[in-house]
Formats: C-alpha cells, structure tokens, sequence
C-alpha cells in the first residue's frame, strides 16, 4: 500500500527511471540515472528525495548509472608543431555539430593548448566524490585539459605513473552523455601514449602530418605504436598542405604535393584529408574562435563525417 503510494509519487517525477522498495521503516528507491550530466542527477536525486519522504520513514536514494559506451579518438602525431591540437579540437567541434556527443581530452602535457583553442583558458574544473567534472565551452564541447590540472611549465618534469594517473582521471571523468572523447595526444611516442593505448583502448586513431618528408617519418613512427598495440588507425590527415595566399587565395604548394596521401596508401590506411596552411586557420585559433564552428567550415566538417562514418562501421 504505502509502496504503492510512494511509488506513484516517485513516477512523477522520475518518468519511470525509479523502482520503489519498502522494508520495514525504509524506504529504498533505486534511480537509473544513465546519460544523465551531474547537474540533472543531482536534480533528479533531490527530486526523488522528496517525492518520496514518508513521515517516520527512513529514505535512501541509490543512483545506478551504466557507464554510455564512451569511444575514444585518439588524435596523435610523430612530432611536434604539425597542428595535432588545431585539428583535435576542429575534428570534435565538427563531431559535435555532426550530432555526437563530443568532449576533448587534451593529454598533451607539454604543451596543453585546448582551453585556449576552446575559448576556456583559466577555468578549473571542479571535483565531485574525487571525480572530476569537464568545463563547458561555448563550443558544445565538453572540456579537460592536462593545463587545467598542472602549474604551467611544471609538467616537463612528469614522468610515468604521474602522467598515467593524470591522464587516467581525464578520461574517467564524469562525462555524462558524452558519446565520443576526442584525445589530444602529446607528439611522439612517450608515457601517455602508452598508457593511453594500453590502458583506455582508443577505439581509434586519427594521425596528424605535414607533407614535409621528415614529418611523414614521424607519423609513420605514430601509426605503428597504435599497429603494434592493436588499435586501428581510423585514417591519415594532411595539415598544412598547400599554402592557401591570404591575398588572392590561391593554393601553393610550398612542401609539395601528395605526399601524404601516397604515405596513407603505402601504409595501407586511410586518407581522411588536407587542411591547407591558411593564416586565418592560425589567428582564428590563437582567438579561441575554432574554424570548425563557422558556418562555412569545409575543411573540417568533410574530415570529421568520414571519421564518424568510421566509428559507425566500426
Ligand atoms: N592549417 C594551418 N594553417 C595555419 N596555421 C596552422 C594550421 N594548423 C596549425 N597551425 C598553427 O600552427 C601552430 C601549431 O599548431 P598546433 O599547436 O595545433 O600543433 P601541435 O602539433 O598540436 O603542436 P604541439 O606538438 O606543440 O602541441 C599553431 O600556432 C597553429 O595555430
């Protein structure tokens, strides 16, 4: 009878996400809370809270939530200054407009250059029960950042089970509904690397290169860390490629042409696309106003549809 009640009152505003129990002067109420973000299970907790209060009656709330199948795509490349975080961070925003819920990772501890890219530079996130809570950005994309955990400049001294731990509570954050996590590797082949390919199982990778030759080298090193630990290369993208004259907008091609997609095809793995080197591409970063989010983004949005297609296939 008094179940009855109790959960008749808890229904209404749980919408079937709650099983009711009494026993004895306790009242139990199991809530399933998945793909619901911190703000609205709290909300929904202190809802049932009350919905359910029964004078004399003890109430306990248990929150279950299944965690999403969250995939992770690991944006990597073999060396540095190649634009591995421009196109991170362009990719997800893209993802995110294409209807996933995307958030970024940026595990580049030497250089951590998201919350400028994503417009969130100076936020710190905050931590519920030691799990912390990603930043919002103005992007729709969800934000943790290697930066926002470590004094600028102090990183570099970072060595293995420090990065793993720092990286492990990146990804295992409370990421809510978020679908899809977009990782900003550091350039090359350290600790975080591994720790990211052993241990969180990227559902993919997506390699950054330059047309230059020594680059393609480098990104060759990077695809075979992921080859080797089994984590499928979801395909190659050329940065830089082709100088896009910000007077009369023709396209040069100052480091050559194809190179990368003849390096895709010799490795065997996709070639998702060319970002040409375009200085409004550089200033409209440094603004933290990512291309991806302008309406007229073609670079960026083909890329990430093919990426998605993947991860559909896949
Ligand atoms: N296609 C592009 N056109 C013009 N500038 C670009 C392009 N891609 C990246 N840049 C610029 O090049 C610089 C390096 O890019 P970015 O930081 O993304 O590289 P990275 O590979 O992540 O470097 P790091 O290894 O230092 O993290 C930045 O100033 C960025 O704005």
């Amino acid at each position: 009878m008094l179940e009855q009640e109790v959960s008749a009152a808890v229904a209404a505003v749980a919408q079937g996400r709650a099983i009711v129990r009494v026993e004895g002067n306790r009242i139990g109420v199991v809530v399933d809370a998945a793909g619901l973000d911190a703000t609205a299970r709290d909300a929904l907790e202190a809802s049932v809270r009350m919905a359910a209060a029964v004078p004399g009656y003890e109430v306990r709330v248990v929150l279950t939530a299944e965690r999403p199948a969250r995939r992770l795509v690991a944006v990597a490349s073999g060396k540095g200054g190649v634009g591995k975080s421009t196109l991170a961070a362009n990719l997800a925003i893209a993802l995110a407009r294409g209807g996933r819920r995307t958030g970024v990772v940026d595990a580049d501890i030497y250089g951590p250059s998201q919350p400028r890219l994503l417009a969130a530079e100076g936020t710190r996130p905050e931590a519920r029960d030691k799990v912390l809570l990603p930043v919002a950005t103005r992007y729709g994309v969800p934000l943790l950042s290697m930066g926002q955990l470590i004094e600028p400049g102090k990183a570099i001294a970072w060595r293995g089970p420090m990065t793993a731990g720092a990286l492990g509570q990146l990804v295992d954050a409370d990421w809510g509904a978020t679908d899809t996590l977009v990782v900003d590797l550091p350039p090359g082949t350290g600790d975080v690397q591994l720790t990211m390919v052993q241990k969180h199982r990227p559902a993919g990778a997506v390699i950054v290169s330059t047309p230059q030759d020594l680059a393609l080298i480098d990104a060759r090193r990077a695809i075979d860390l992921f080859d080797k630990a089994g984590v499928p290369i979801i395909g190659l993208v050329e940065n830089m490629a082709g100088y896009a004259c910000p007077h009369c907008g023709e396209v040069s091609d100052p480091f050559g042409r194809g190179g990368a997609e003849t390096a895709a095809a010799e490795a065997g793995i996709p070639f998702l696309g060319r970002v040409p080197l375009d200085i409004a591409i550089r200033t409209a970063s440094d603004a933290g106003e990512p291309p991806a989010a302008m309406e007229d983004d073609r670079v960026f949005a083909p890329i990430a549809s093919q990426v998605a297609g993947w991860l559909a296939a896949n």
